[in-house]
């Protein structure tokens, strides 16, 4: 992020406020640079005899969105945070404790150091809407410009606790009422309140508080000594992936029993210890690799410019149509859904207003955003309207020569510069668009369901997709909040075809005797939300069944197709959407396991007769049985350069398959555990097992000559 853009600077005013403004576009990040900066504006600001106080503003609408997160990647590349250590330590010592005082004016956001450096200031006032927060427990740390002892101060521990813990924001208005914000101002005024207020410090009409000393928010030690034992009870359950929040709440409690100075001193060496371990550097590998993903060579610096898209035509209005049309108009761009006929089509529409309710009873949406949503959208049952367009998704079903013929026709009457995108999970796009003329404006537009939720897009690229197309659709996938990653075409994209193992092995250890509801339970306490099973039930055996054929017919030497399936169908459970699968799924109780279900898989063990008996391992055995598989998979993928680099199977990993971030998306994963033992892993499974585990090519080269897996691949 450094470079020219990358100023601080210094304004003297007539009445004696130095207005320092910091500008790192475009969300004003604390680097280094800025750092070193910040302090040398404030060192001047202290001696120039013409300076009462200073007023700190970020620039382009925004305070800061704290610490430069490439720079903890850095650090914990190197393990030496001291330059970083002290350059921050001394800027916020001279914020709070300078000659002159110090008052913040935020508008937009101030997060982690940027919220920090505020803190240290003596007064904030800040902009209606403006959000607040210290998030930096989601990174695997804790704040390291003692967050950890001024939002105690200012707001009381109990709040500051549950900000810290989970991450949440608050708005400036909340700020306020809580006391971390002293003051609220339009934007046009936020200036000049701010230098009033330091005006009026400097005149002694108001008090010079420094945030750190201060204890009127604070109640005895032993009550606050108590609120904070009843928090670390509620911490301690989700401690064995979060121990971070453990750690913030020892830092807190060390500020309590030992005032604010020695929090600090702990607070920073809290922070290198968290920002050195395994969690860290998965969390900032995660945030680094997605921000990598909008730099894509040969696309974003082909020197072209995205063209406006406004109006979007969906295909099909079932689960995936109706999710991604919620997806668009929530970001306000106008959608054409188009059904067969207005009884699907009513029936799409009831569907994408039950999606934005439930938003409303998350609290993410209110009922004016419902309506401003909805009148971006326009059912029809004909192609009239498509004239105009300048993208079309379709989301029918995945068939081929439905798809082939809805190409055919869209090629026709879609203006020449309308994107023609098919959200197929895997269908081949180049035999999609066969029957078009115009074959470089193909693309796969494939989203994750519930498409208006789950943030990965995959933008499949077809033999002949024009980059321009690439880079239109990465624009409008940015638009509606989605991370946008580009793929090359193959049967499962990068994504699903990475997981497929994820979707046959735990069915090969049904087969090979382990409990199903045992598998389900290791893959939850790894950390995905639910098991392979439940979620097969959730999703319906159709598609999955589906699916393990279009793997079987593209990869008929690996491929491990478990009856189970069909068996479950046979004998009329169809999972969640009869109530009878693997589970039981009653209104208002969570899914339970149906033992009754037992015969059903004992039934596919003797069909596919795999062993004699079943086989007895241990529950890391099975979440690896099922995890290295992917891995497995995920090289090849690396290998055949599906994807640009493996970093992109790790956020994809994370944002598309919910892997848990806290992992480092899968192929961290596999390198913090090794390719060696991966390898002779699968080895030794498929010799006793068949080929569904026999290695990859890549993962033995890479094991033999221990190179990691995320090591760029050579030219
Ligand atoms: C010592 C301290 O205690 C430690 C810290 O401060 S750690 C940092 C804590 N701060 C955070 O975690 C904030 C992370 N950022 C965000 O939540 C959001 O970016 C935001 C709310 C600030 C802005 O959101 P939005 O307007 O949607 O813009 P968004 O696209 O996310 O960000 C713009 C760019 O800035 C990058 N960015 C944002 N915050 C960043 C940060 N702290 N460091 C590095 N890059 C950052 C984003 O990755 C994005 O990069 P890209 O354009 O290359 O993809």
């Amino acid at each position: 992020m450094a470079g020219e853009a990358h100023r601080v600077t210094m304004e003297v005013r007539a009445d004696g406020i130095a207005v320092i403004t910091l500008s790192s576009p475009p969300v004003n990040v604390l680097h280094l640079q800025a750092l070193t900066e910040l302090t040398r504006k404030y060192n001047e600001s202290m001696k120039r005899d013409d300076v009462k106080a200073v007023v700190l503003i970020g620039a382009g609408g925004k305070f800061s969105s704290g610490l430069d997160i490439n720079l903890l990647q850095d650090i914990q590349r190197t393990g030496d945070d001291s330059f970083l250590a002290e350059i921050s330590h001394d800027l916020i010592n001279l914020v709070e404790d300078g000659k002159k005082p110090s008052v913040a004016a935020i508008q937009g956001y101030a997060l982690g150091g940027g919220l920090e450096l505020a803190m240290g200031c003596c007064a904030r006032v800040a902009t209606p809407g403006t959000k607040l927060g210290l998030p930096e427990l989601t990174l695997g740390v804790i704040p390291g410009l003692g967050g950890t002892q001024r939002l105690p101060r200012l707001v009381g521990v109990s709040k500051a606790a549950e900000m810290l813990l989970t991450s949440k924001l608050v708005m400036s208005e909340e700020g306020k009422s809580l006391g971390l914000i002293d003051a609220i101002a339009s934007p046009e005024e936020l200036l000049e309140v701010a230098c009033d207020l330091a005006l009026d410090i400097v005149g002694s009409r108001r008090p010079r508080l420094s945030s750190l000393s201060r204890t009127d928010k604070l109640g005895s030690t032993q009550q606050e000594m108590d609120i904070l034992e009843g928090i670390r009870q509620k911490a301690k359950e989700t401690a064995h992936t979060m121990p971070q929040k453990l750690a913030c709440l020892d830092v807190i409690e060390e500020g309590i029993t030992s005032g604010g100075r020695s929090g600090v001193l702990k607070e920073k060496e809290v922070f290198k210890e968290l920002m050195l371990s395994t969690a860290a550097k998965a969390l900032v590998h995660v945030f680094c690799a997605q921000r990598a993903t909008s730099q894509v060579r040969g696309v974003t610096d082909a020197g072209l410019k995205p063209r406006p898209i406004e109006k979007v035509g969906v295909i099909g209005a079932g689960l995936m149509g109706s999710g991604i049309t919620t997806a668009l108009i929530l970001s306000n761009i106008h959608v054409i859904l188009k059904e067969l006929n207005s009884e699907y089509l009513q029936r799409g529409i009831k569907k994408i207003e039950a999606n934005l309710q439930g938003l409303v009873t998350k609290g993410k949406l209110d009922e004016n955003g419902v309506k401003k949503a909805l009148s971006f959208l326009r059912g029809v049952s004909d192609y009239s309207e498509f004239k105009d367009v300048d993208l079309v998704i379709e989301a029918v079903i995945e068939d081929l020569s439905l798809k082939q013929s809805i190409f055919e026709e869209i090629d026709k009457v879609c203006p020449p510069h309308c994107i023609l995108a098919s959200g197929t999970s895997g269908i081949d796009l180049n035999q999609i668009g066969q029957r078009t003329s115009s074959q470089d404006r193909i693309v796969g537009a494939h989203f994750f369901s519930p498409a208006y939720i789950m943030p990965l897009l995959e933008i499949v690229r077809a033999e002949k997709t024009s980059t321009q197309v690439l880079l239109d659709l990465m624009t409008i996938g940015k638009a509606i909040k989605k991370v946008p990653l580009i793929v090359g075409n193959c049967t499962g994209f990068a994504v699903n075809r990475t997981f497929s193992p994820y979707f046959q092995g735990p069915y090969l250890l049904a087969d090979l005797g382990v409990d199903i509801f045992r598998i389900d339970r290791v893959i939850c306490s790894f950390g995905l939300s639910m098991g392979p099973f439940q979620l097969h039930d959730v999703t319906g055996y159709g598609l999955a069944i589906a699916f393990a054929r279009e793997m079987a017919g593209t990869f008929p030497d690996r491929t491990f197709q478990s009856p189970l399936h069909e068996l479950m169908l046979q004998h009329g459970r169809h999972g969640k959407s009869n109530g009878k699968g693997y589970y039981t799924f009653e209104k208002g109780s969570k899914p339970k396991p149906d033992y009754t279900v037992l015969p059903i898989v004992e039934e596919s063990r003797r069909t596919t007769n795999l062993v004699e008996k079943p086989i007895c391992i241990s529950d890391q055995e099975i979440m690896e049985m099922i995890f290295f598989p992917v891995v497995n998979e995920g090289c090849r993928i690396i290998e055949e350069g599906v994807i640009a680099q493996a970093s992109e199977l790790d956020v994809a990993s994370v944002l598309g398959m919910n892997f848990p971030s806290r992992l480092g998306g899968i192929i961290f994963w596999a390198d913090t555990i090794g390719a060696k033992y991966i390898y002779t892993s699968l080895n030794k499974w498929s010799a006793l097992y068949g080929p569904f585990f026999r290695p990859s090519r890549f993962l033995e080269e890479r094991a033999m000559k221990g190179i990691p897996l995320g090591a760029p691949v050579e030219a």
